[in-house]
């Protein structure tokens, strides 16, 4: 069933006003992984319930309890669930994203204030952290519900609204609060739910819209090395005690190689290699080199094979080296020793991988090289969070609606894809509600999600917004 000329045309027609909007959000910094913005996360959550209430949305905010972050008790922020329609005849559509985003700051090497939306009007581009990922989808569905209660029209659906504000930060507390709700059968408020639709990764390029099947998990790991008591002068302590720095840059050195192989032992061993089969289906999708290197901002593709660089992102683990808390950074050359360093990464899985099954495995192998420093520093390790892996049928009629959907408002064929990242939450709604999961992204590849100068096109948003709701009346029309 097409959406209405009328829905389409308001769409166009407020796109000043939607964008004014998503200014409101990106002016909230809601960066869950920095205990100094909890507050702001709190913010953005207590707006998105009143936006949603305005728009005619029953909402429920649940509270997830409390957590430590950095060493500091902190509480969660909540999930704004929502529900409007109740109609047995409907079908009943759960949509899920995140209000939080990573942090930010202009000193990243952002042209402009990341907490400013920059309209640029001659690109076309809205740039501000979180555009894209995940306030401009979100937003998204708040303009689909405004057209509707402006216009006076009927939503072709029954819409259930799962949001959270940590889903940066390893969605603390999502997983039990969804199973219990699952538990409650009918009674829950996942009850009756039919399929669930997730518009938060991106295009594989800048041309072609995308249906996405399959996200990939993620093992995140802290590697501590501490020794001396307190930081140390080099001049006075060099090559007269063990540095922890030295050792942790040998222990970082080991986990991947420069050409991406990871070096832990039996973490790629447990994916089979692609059959000629399989590597067709990489070359078959509107994707180049160029893609890549351009998204990149670098002439830096691992291979100059298509295939290789997209099973890379989507069919292969992948290990990334993020950072060194407590090593010195700053500008000049300050001569210290730091006392105590820790290293992040994460592994990036597919299945048949779990957190479960690759933890053990670099626990060990961090031990062994370590125990090979023969160092007297001490060594820590942690696991910051983890997710598992997710496929799912694409052939379902949840993809099916949405490849109407996207032919009605691109006029093209969607690519389908996975995505190189993470949304651990999807695989637990697939799991506890027993329902198809859609990924229906809304940005293109060269949006820079967690990166600097992030963006949302203009012409992403507006059109973006007409898909999510023309996937609404497709899924209606199924009912
Ligand atoms: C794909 C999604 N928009 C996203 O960015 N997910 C994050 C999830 C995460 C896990 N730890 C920190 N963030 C990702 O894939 O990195
Ligand atoms: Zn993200
Ligand atoms: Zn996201």
């Amino acid at each position: 069933m097409p959406a209405p000329a009328t829905f389409l045309s308001y769409i166009d027609d407020h796109a000043e006003g939607f964008i004014q909007r998503l200014a409101e959000a990106v002016a909230i910094p809601s960066i869950s992984g920095n205990a100094a913005h909890r507050q702001d996360v709190f913010r953005m959550g207590a707006w998105l319930q009143g936006q949603l209430n305005i728009l005619g949305v029953q909402t429920k905010s649940v509270d997830l309890g409390r957590h430590v972050m950095d060493g500091q008790e902190l509480p969660l922020p909540p999930a704004i669930f929502g529900r409007i329609g109740d109609d047995p005849k409907k079908k009943t559509v759960l949509i899920y994203g995140h209000y939080d985003v990573q942090p930010a700051e202009k000193s990243d090497g952002w042209d402009t204030e990341p907490f400013k939306l920059v309209v640029d009007s001659t690109s076309g581009r809205l740039i501000g952290r979180g555009s894209t990922d995940d306030k401009g989808p979100i937003l998204g569905w708040l303009n689909v519900l405004e057209a509707h209660k402006s216009l006076g029209l009927e939503l072709p659906v029954n819409l259930r609204f799962c949001f959270e504000g940590m889903e940066e930060s390893g969605s603390e507390g999502l997983d039990e609060l969804i199973a219990s709700e699952a538990a409650k059968g009918k009674d829950g408020w996942f009850g009756g739910v039919d399929c669930v639709c997730i518009s938060d990764n991106y295009w594989l390029n800048t041309r072609t819209p995308c249906l996405t099947y399959g996200l990939r998990g993620l093992a995140y790991f802290k590697v501590t090395v501490s020794g001396p008591a307190r930081d140390l002068h080099s001049g006075a302590f060099g090559r007269s005690v063990h540095e922890p720095m030295t050792d942790l840059a040998l222990l970082m050195s080991k986990l991947v190689a420069p050409d991406g192989t990871i070096l832990v032992p039996g973490v790629d061993e447990m994916v089979a290699t692609a059959s000629a089969e399989e590597r067709a289906i990489y070359e078959a999708l509107d994707y180049d080199i160029k893609d890549v290197e351009e998204s990149a901002g670098a002439p830096i593709a691992i291979s100059s094979d298509k295939a290789t660089v997209l099973m890379g992102r989507m069919r292969y683990p992948s290990l990334s080296l993020h950072g060194i808390e407590g090593a010195f950074y700053g500008a000049g050359a300050k001569t210290v020793i730091p006392a105590s360093v820790s290293g992040k990464f994460s592994i990036r899985l597919v299945p048949p991988q779990t957190p479960d099954k690759v933890e053990p495995l670099v626990i060990e192998y961090l031990k062994a090289e370590f125990a090979k420093l023969n160092s007297k520093n001490k060594l820590k390790i942690e696991n910051l969070h983890g997710g598992k892996p997710w496929v799912a049928d694409h052939r379902h009629w949840n993809y099916e609606a949405a490849k109407r959907a996207t032919e009605a408002v691109y006029k093209r064929s969607p690519d389908l894809t996975r995505e190189g990242g993470s949304i651990p939450v999807t695989l637990t709604f697939a799991e506890s509600l027993n329902v198809n999961v859609l990924l229906l992204p809304m940005g293109r590849g060269d949006d820079g999600a967690h990166s600097t100068n992030e963006k949302l096109d203009r012409s992403n948003f507006i059109e973006g917004s007409k898909l999510l709701g023309t996937y609404l009346y497709e899924v209606g029309a199924d009912a």
